[in-house]
């Protein structure tokens, strides 16, 4: 796309595919999400998350995230963690732990271990052995690697996943508001479907309900036709046709702002006059194509349609936005030589794009990563037009209901009447609500409500950055906690012990498996110096004490308080079987 931007921008016409490899084995080793261009060096000090030194990497057991230095180590480690007891990976098992950490099958990052996975399971082999394993995955190991040690933006997705799951159940008993019918097309939804999903800036996915629907964007596609014009004219070409301001009207009132332009270009005026700006030259075929194109790429090729029966039906009915073309041809807001007819069509194509909420939570990630979709790497939209576009979406975006959207959920938003919602999480994700059903001014009443639950749950608010604001939830952050005020040190620790120990006690690999994953030190104790291990040894959790043992690196001969180690509480509670595995890793100790 940004192939075809005239040369207004320097210095951004990069590929943003893939960063060197060498660059990508550095992020590995940062304590801190990867940025590459600020390399690292893994034998110093790192910093664990709660501001904690830990010692340099030579003396961390291998089997710590923050130890690893290459992509070997990586891929040992990786295979290690999903390993079972006869040292294979079930490719089921690999699957699941992928989906939870938001990497989805049809993720175009992994499509060699994806076509690698399908044609070991078409030979009937659904376990990898260490060789197979490092075939399957090597290709995309550093996504993967970083996937399980916890370096994208959500590092507790699963976690966060079941509050989003929540959020969406709550909003299923909101039966008010009316499914849309001056377009006969939108009348036909049923006021019952309710989908939600999103992506976030590492293309971490979710979704629940109606959400693989297809549905018109209606008004949702402005924001993205907008970004497209000022991606390849410049906002300054731009807004000498269309203002900046929200009009506090509906949003196809036939008005104009002292300047006679369109007030902005989330309402109808503004869109309509739009489409007269991009591509006046080419045949209107390719122009709905090029739209059509930069759609799927901030899609991430993943579906994005066109609904004629929408188009027709609207068509059909337009009369206030003919009125409103003939408006602006009266004030002489277009371009000269515009062809009036062909704007208004493009327009009402536009609208009739389809998406479902899957694909429009990528496209909405799109534009919470600065215009790169987080999928394919592409720069879909030029990083200045992506915060002019958030800047009006949070101002105009939701209609006559803007402000008091940007009051109580503080987030760049645009509603369409066909009952979409696309919520933009700057630098987090981008999320994509549907539901028919429609209040007084035209937005979703199921996605509004879901809207104020996010902001009311997590500190994404515009403004829950200041200082001492009210404790909500940061996904951001490993534990899902903020406290006012209190050191986060304290919590995050706490939070750990209380995460491992209780996952030990009832000897749930899985739980300690997203423990090791979020980088936790697997030998932390309580008051009484207990660690995973004593629990798991004295309730006789033989696999807890292999996983802990076997690829935790865990000491078997810690001691708590009383001077007892694990086998101890073994030989205590009569556990045999933990007793013999804990007994011959004393002998191999020596
Ligand atoms: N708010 C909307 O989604 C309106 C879009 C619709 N196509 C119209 O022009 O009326």
């Amino acid at each position: 796309m940004h192939r075809l931007w005239p040369a207004l921008y320097h210095g951004v016409q990069r590929q943003y595919r893939f960063f060197p490899v060498c660059q990508q084995i550095t992020c590995l080793m940062s304590s801190k999400p990867g940025d590459p261009t600020k390399p690292s060096d893994p034998l110093t000090k790192n910093e664990t998350e709660n501001g904690e030194d830990t010692v340099s990497a030579t003396s961390v057991p291998p089997s710590r995230p923050n130890a690893i230095s290459s992509l070997p180590q990586l891929e040992d480690w990786v295979f290690r963690l999903l390993s079972n007891q006869q040292g294979r990976v079930p490719v089921s098992e690999f699957h699941k732990a992928l989906r939870e950490v938001g990497l989805w099958e049809n993720d175009p990052r992994l499509r060699e271990t994806m076509a690698n996975l399908r044609k070991l399971q078409e030979s009937h082999s659904s376990f990898l052995d260490r060789e197979t394993f490092s075939k399957c995955i090597t290709e995309n190991i550093v996504l993967i690697g970083r996937a399980f040690q916890s370096k994208f933006v959500i590092p507790k997705f699963s976690e966060f996943s079941s509050y989003i799951d929540k959020m969406y159940w709550s909003c299923v008993s909101q039966k008010n508001g009316k499914v849309a019918d001056y377009i006969p097309q939108l009348a036909r939804f049923s006021p019952d479907l309710w989908g939600v999903a999103l992506c976030t800036v590492d293309g971490q996915r979710h979704s629940i309900g109606d959400s693989d629907k297809p549905f018109c964007l209606q008004s949702c596609v402005k924001p993205l036709v907008y970004a497209t014009a000022v991606s390849e004219l410049g906002d300054k070409t731009v807004h000498k046709y269309v203002g900046t301001e929200p009009s506090g009207r509906s949003f196809n009132e036939i008005a104009l702002n002292k300047y006679n332009q369109p007030f902005n270009p989330m309402i109808n005026s503004g869109a309509i006059l739009l489409c007269s700006l991009i591509k006046p030259e080419d045949h209107q075929s390719d122009r709905f194509d090029h739209i059509l194109k930069v759609l799927k790429a901030a899609a991430g090729d993943d579906f994005v349609g066109f609904s004629n029966t929408t188009f027709l039906s609207e068509k059909a009915t337009s009369y206030r936005n003919f009125a409103l073309a003939y408006y602006l041809k009266e004030n002489q807001c277009f371009p000269p030589k515009t062809d009036l007819m062909e704007a208004l069509d493009l327009y009402l194509q536009h609208c009739s794009v389809d998406i479902t909420c899957e694909s429009g939570a990528i496209i909405a990630a799109t534009l919470a990563n600065g215009g790169v979709c987080p999928l394919t790497g592409e720069l879909v939209f030029h990083p200045d037009a992506v915060q002019h576009t958030l800047s009006l979406m949070h101002s105009c975006g939701m209609y006559d209901y803007s402000g008091q959207f940007a009051f109580q959920v503080g987030l760049p938003a645009k509603s369409g009447v066909s009952g979409g919602i696309m919520l933009v999480v700057p630098s987090v994700m981008g999320i994509m609500c549907w539901s028919p059903p429609l209040d007084s001014t035209g937005n979703s009443v199921r996605g509004l409500h879901f809207c104020k639950e996010l902001v009311s749950t997590f500190n994404f608010h515009h403004y829950d950055n200041l200082k001492y604001k009210s404790k909500k939830l940061d996904p951001r952050r490993h534990s899902l906690y903020t406290m006012r005020g209190r050191s986060f040190r304290d919590e995050s620790r706490s939070q750990q012990i209380i995460d491992i120990l209780f996952a030990a006690y009832n000897g749930d690999v899985t739980a300690l498996r997203r423990c090791v994953m979020l980088g936790m030190d697997m030998e932390v104790t309580d008051y009484d110096g207990r660690t995973a291990l004593h629990l798991a040894a004295a309730e006789g959790h033989v696999q807890v004490v292999r996983f802990l043992l076997e690829k935790c690196g865990v000491r078997h001969d810690l001691q708590d308080r009383w001077g007892q180690v694990p086998l101890d509480d073994a030989v205590r509670f009569g556990h045999k079987e933990t007793e013999e595995i804990l007994r011959k890793a004393q002998e191999q100790s020596g």
